[in-house]
């Protein structure tokens, strides 16, 4: 009996130490993640309802050195990679006033009586050495301000408000305490996210390059009845704001001919969302698209059926109340495979998010969920993937890969949308082709459209047509976001 007790103890001390050890090495990692580079990745958020840009102040003469050749749009962002202790000061550019290096004019004063002497309104900011730093832009004029928020600043409101009750006394000892254990997880948490995200590019690789690897093991099995037809389920993975599904034979092989034979004509390159709220040719996009139109009168046609039931499944497991008015056409996509020996550029698409993907506010009128239906599938390559979630999809006839990246919803009184938005899970990618054909039919699908405000009012960036053009009075064209 005494041996049994002393070899208990022993485990159990043997146990505490390896847990401890463990413990130890990956606070001292993360610790050494944060602290041995300067370097950190800054995220500025517009939510002014100007137009803004960026500048460095330069040490140690404190010059104006611009970071944007155009400017950031209202609810757009601009991500820069900076140093700890480099100050920067985000400009409001409005029509009256001239931007503080005194050489870019953001208007044509031209036609002006008198030349304009204000200097725009700015606000200052100095990058920290925390981590997960945003600079949030909001108000205007004497409002205008530029807030930064890190991981160590949000645990910092955290606390204030956990501790809204607590004794005055006990509260700053208890604050300290908690900073510290729960710092080191947030720390814990930012290492995480480092590893999925350098790991993404590898797993990428890796299962697009596997052309035997099979469809990822799912979390659930159900069914969807619909119009008295039952289809199989597989949820493939779950979180709050995004969530991917497989659903066994959603098209029929008559949708498939009648979209084929619609798109057929109008087959062109396809393209991408581009920096402007455009969209442009991309090294990122090989493959052949045509739009076709849901005839919206026609309730019997395959495309309309094909339409209203893939918004029947939307509204089924979500909470989004879409409508099939306003809506994006339907995409039909074509990536063709040049052999297994051949050295030309293959047809794919590189990950990619559909809609917003990183975690910002939802934007009105902007897209929440996609369904890709495959119509023809290749013989090798040609998967979905969703490297960020760990999920691969081997495709098969007639299957569609459902997905959304928006949380709940909640319409407010004058019928816009809002909710958050995904933090990267529903990044994606088309594989590429290696051998036969893949046709694919895409449904991009939005909320906050309607017949009156649909789709293309918008633009890719989720920004109203109209409020662009508005802003580029301002500036006399210029185009919007990037980085020097
Ligand atoms: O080709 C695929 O599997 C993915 C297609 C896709 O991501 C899209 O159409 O948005
Ligand atoms: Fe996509």
């Amino acid at each position: 009996m005494a041996i049994l007790i002393i070899m208990i103890r022993v485990c159990i001390r043997i146990w505490v130490t390896l847990t401890l050890f463990l413990l130890l090495t990956l606070s001292f990692t993360s610790v050494c993640v944060s602290s041995t580079s300067t370097a950190r990745k800054i995220v500025i958020r517009n939510k002014s309802p100007s137009l803004i840009t960026l500048y460095w102040i330069s040490i140690p003469k404190e010059d104006y050195v611009r970071q944007q050749t155009s400017v950031t749009y209202p609810l757009d962002r601009l991500n820069i990679n900076s140093f700890v202790n480099h100050t920067f000061a985000a400009v409001e550019i409005t029509k009256d006033c001239v931007l503080p290096d005194g050489v870019t004019k953001p208007y044509d004063d031209s036609k002006l009586k008198s030349p304009i002497k204000n200097i725009c309104t700015e606000s200052r900011f100095t990058v920290t050495p925390n981590t997960d730093q945003i600079i949030l832009v909001t108000g205007t004029g004497s409002k205008f301000l530029a807030v930064l928020d890190d991981d160590v600043s949000r645990l910092r409101s955290l606390l204030d408000e956990a501790f809204e009750n607590c004794e005055e006394d006990g509260k700053e000892c208890l604050r300290q305490n908690l900073e510290v254990t729960v710092g080191s997880l947030l720390k814990k948490n930012t290492l995480e996210k480092t590893v999925r995200e350098s790991m993404a590019p590898l797993i990428e690789d890796y299962t697009c390059a596997d052309s035997k690897i099979s469809t990822s093991p799912p979390l659930q099995n159900t069914t969807w009845t619909h119009n008295g037809v039952t289809r199989d389920v597989s949820v493939l993975f779950k979180s709050d704001n995004a969530e991917v599904h497989i659903i066994k034979e959603f098209i029929s092989p008559e949708e498939c001919a009648a979209i084929e034979k619609r798109s057929a004509k109008s087959l062109h390159k396809a393209t991408v969302a581009s920096s402007d709220g455009g969209s442009e040719f991309s090294e990122n996009r090989k493959a052949l698209q045509a739009s076709v139109k849901v005839p919206l009168d026609s309730p019997s046609d395959p495309v309309y059926l094909l339409s209203s039931r893939i918004y029947d499944y939307t509204n089924a497991h979500t909470n989004y109340n879409l409508t099939m008015e306003g809506q994006e056409d339907i995409m039909s996509i074509q990536y063709k495979g040049c052999g297994v020996n051949c050295e030309e550029k293959r047809d794919r698409y590189m990950p990619h998010c559909d809609g917003e993907c990183g975690g910002d506010e939802y934007l009105s009128g902007s897209r929440v969920a996609t369904v890709v239906i495959y119509c023809k599938v290749p013989e090798i390559g040609g998967g979905t993937n969703f490297a960020k979630s760990n999920i691969h999809i081997k495709p098969e006839a007639g299957m569609a890969t459902w997905f959304r990246y928006v949380g709940d919803m909640t319409t407010l009184e004058d019928g816009t949308v809002t909710g958050a938005s995904d933090s990267g899970y529903s990044e994606h990618s088309g594989c590429p082709v290696i051998e036969g054909e893949k046709k694919i039919v895409t449904q991009w699908m939005r909320a906050g459209v309607n017949a009156e405000e649909p789709w293309d009012s918008f633009n890719t960036k989720g920004l109203k047509k109209m409020d662009v053009e508005k802003f580029k009075e301002i500036t006399g064209g210029w185009g919007g976001g990037e980085e020097l």
